[in-house]
């Protein structure tokens, strides 16, 4: 068997053109969406992709304004920042670009966006929301593994859904959101023991732990559906995620690749928070 590809970029060129749409309509009102991107410091990786989601946003209509702050600020000048940012009606969404340097305290950071503006889906409000099934930032990088699942027409309700990695941001969310779809869920992380014999109940796997081969041909249910969330670089400096792609295709009903398949839908999403974020203060 050799599993069917979820494309991420095709997925995400049509997410874009709904929220170019949307975006369309909303300035009919009078209204033009905004998010602002703060990057601190000139972490390479993160450069590229702050400058990929303000062509992104500019691309589907939304106004994207990108800060580009010395690794110096202190944490003080950055809160005041988010915060001139938070009373600013112009401004939709606010994100600020993670990793930060090591003086800051991320937590503190992120709680200081308004959960209004919280178009990454981080802060504690967002969590909550998404916990209790209220209205709120879902974030992007789960959010996008969902939609890539509905994207198959997969029927979530009583299947086995496994998450490894328990992140705030990957695992723990992407979890709350399969529940929400009726999954039956099992997380498993680094002091799970066994994960093949947990694996091999799947009818969805999510590989969300960043380290390479976490999930081999061995480890899947024949037809289940994988996606790999991981990114990160083989011994030839290749991007790779943290399945074992070739091997598992062979196996798995479906599967996600890297590059192509949860990053572009990542920031993907991130135009549909921020534009939903823009819808809600117009209403
Ligand atoms: N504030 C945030 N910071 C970070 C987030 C986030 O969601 N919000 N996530 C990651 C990085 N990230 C977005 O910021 C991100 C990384 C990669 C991609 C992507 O499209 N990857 C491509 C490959 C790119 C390449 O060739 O290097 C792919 O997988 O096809 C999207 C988003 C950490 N920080």
């Amino acid at each position: 068997m050799t599993a069917k590809l979820i494309d991420g970029n095709a997925l995400a060129a049509q997410i874009r053109a709904e929220v170019a749409g949307r975006t369309a309509a909303l300035k009919a009102r009078g209204v033009q969406p905004h998010l602002a991107i703060i990057l601190v410091g000139e972490d390479p990786a993160s450069q590229v992709y702050v400058k990929h989601k303000a062509a992104d946003s500019e691309q589907t209509g939304l106004k994207a304004s990108l800060e580009r702050l010395p690794a110096t600020l202190s944490e003080a000048d950055l809160l005041a920042r988010i915060r001139a940012l938070n009373e600013d009606p112009s401004v939709h969404g606010i994100l600020v670009q993670l990793p930060l340097p090591k003086h800051m305290d991320t937590h503190k950071v992120i709680e200081t966006i308004s959960p209004a503006k919280d178009v990454d889906g981080f802060h504690v409000a967002s969590a909550g929301a998404l916990m209790v099934g209220q209205p709120g930032f879902w974030p992007c990088t789960p959010y996008g593994c969902l939609k890539m699942l509905e994207s198959i027409g997969y029927d979530l309700k009583g299947k086995h859904a496994v998450v490894i990695g328990r992140s705030n941001i990957v695992g723990k969310p992407m979890a709350m959101m399969l529940l929400g779809r009726d999954a039956t869920v099992t997380v498993c992380h680094s002091r799970t023991k066994d994960l093949g014999a947990i694996t091999r109940q799947a009818d969805v796997v999510v590989a969300a732990v960043g380290k390479r081969n976490v999930l081999t041909a061995d480890m899947i249910k024949p037809g289940a559906v994988v996606i790999d969330v991981g990114m990160n670089r083989n011994d030839e400096g290749k991007l790779c995620g943290d399945v074992d792609f070739a091997g598992v295709k062979e196996v798995a009903g479906w599967i996600t690749p890297v590059p192509g398949g949860v990053g572009p839908m990542t920031r993907a999403m991130l135009l549909v928070n921020t534009i939903e974020a823009a819808e809600r203060s117009a209403q």
